[in-house]
């Protein structure tokens, strides 16, 4: 495994860190992390990075234990926010700095800053000063420094956010694309949990110094952990509520038609659907034997172009949904299948460390 954390404990004088970290990022694997700010994503990297020493557990690096090991021998790259580039240097010598460093003849370590530069989109680009370059070029020279030295583990701390939304989406998949050639394990930091979905292997969510679910990008949405890492990634609709029988729960918003597999009768749960599944009724749709049917009215209606995002006030209380349909509608359902049942989202579950 390039990257094995485990049971990694960290504390800042304040109290605050992070809590019995385990996670491995296989070599070619990209690993996300997202959370709330303040949740120890950064704390993670720099633990890893070497820039913080934890007080309890082993980070092991291509195998090997990293305890004794300092940040500049870890072989690990690194990608700031700010690029963190040099600007007295040209972009070649920029990207051939970490082979200076490590006594790589001069005309070898040109080759190889071009070769990474060809890699990341910029061949040619060697001679220009850094601050010629717009936001988007600097973070690709970032990236080919990062990885010209063909380190163990790449680590990406909230690269694009200093970019605009659009350039945001476009270097996402450059950094997916570049990682992948390189084959190289990576752990990316970020607050944008669509770029986590859209470029990562895994996504591991922290919250409170703590990681709560490290998984596919689609298995934490369809089948996230509990409510806190189903409200935090993407939207959800979540009512507390108690199970039945083995085809329905009760909820807030009345009975619901499920299925409660895995889950005894009398258990507290909270139940979860998504916007997108709320299927709104066209009116003068027949729809007697349908489940989960109720009426009420559209309350907020967002046009977002490719859908609508509404609020639909039942007398029961309000569900979240999404729709390309353009139509009025006055009931909506919700098909059993796109239920799932989370454990209760109590107090002490939302509880810090
Ligand atoms: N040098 C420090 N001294 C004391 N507490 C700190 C220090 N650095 C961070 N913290 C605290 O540790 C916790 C985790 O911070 P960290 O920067 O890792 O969070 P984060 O998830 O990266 O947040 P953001 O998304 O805002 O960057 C926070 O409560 C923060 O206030």
């Amino acid at each position: 495994m390039a990257l094995t954390l485990d049971q990694v404990s960290y504390r800042y004088a304040g109290g605050a860190g992070v809590t019995g970290i385990d996670l491995q990022v296989a070599d070619g694997e990209l690993l996300a992390v997202i959370g709330p700010s303040g949740s120890g994503k950064s704390t993670l990297l720099k633990l890893i990075a070497g820039f913080l020493a934890p007080e309890s557990g082993r980070i092991e690096v291509g195998g090997a234990d990293m305890a004794a090991v300092p940040a500049n021998r870890r072989n690990l790259g690194i990608v700031f926010q700010n690029y963190a580039l040099f600007p007295h240097m040209s972009v070649a010598e920029n990207v051939a700095y970490p082979l200076k460093i490590r006594s790589v003849g001069r005309v070898e370590r040109l080759r190889r800053a071009a070769e990474g530069l060809a890699a990341v989109g910029l061949a040619g680009f060697e001679d220009r000063q850094v601050a010629s370059l717009s936001g988007g070029q600097q973070q690709r020279v970032a990236l080919a420094r990062a990885l010209v030295f063909q380190p163990s583990g790449l680590l990406l701390d909230e690269p694009l956010s200093a970019l605009d939304a659009a350039l945001r989406a476009e270097m996402r998949d450059e950094i997916r694309r570049v990682q992948q050639l390189a084959g190289v394990a990576t752990l990316h930091v970020t607050h944008d949990q669509e770029e986590a979905l859209s470029i990562a292997d895994r996504v591991a969510v922290m919250m409170d110094g703590r990681l709560l679910q490290v998984a596919s990008p689609r298995t934490l949405y369809d089948q996230p952990a509990d409510a806190r890492v189903a409200a935090f990634v993407g939207l959800a609709n979540l009512w507390p509520g108690r199970v039945r029988d083995a085809r329905s729960v009760e909820t807030t918003l009345g009975v619901l038609a499920c299925d409660t597999a895995g889950h005894v009768p009398g258990a507290d749960i909270t139940v979860l659907a998504r916007p997108e599944a709320v299927r709104p009724l066209p009116e003068g749709e027949a729809a007697s034997d349908l489940p989960n049917l109720f009426s009420g009215q559209v309350g907020r209606d967002r046009f977002l172009g490719s859908i609508r995002r509404y609020d639909f006030a039942t007398p029961a209380g309000a569900i979240l949904g999404e729709t390309a349909f353009r139509g009025a509608f006055s009931r909506v359902s919700i098909p059993p299948e796109a239920i799932r049942l989370l454990p209760p989202d109590t107090p002490t579950a939302r509880g810090s460390t």
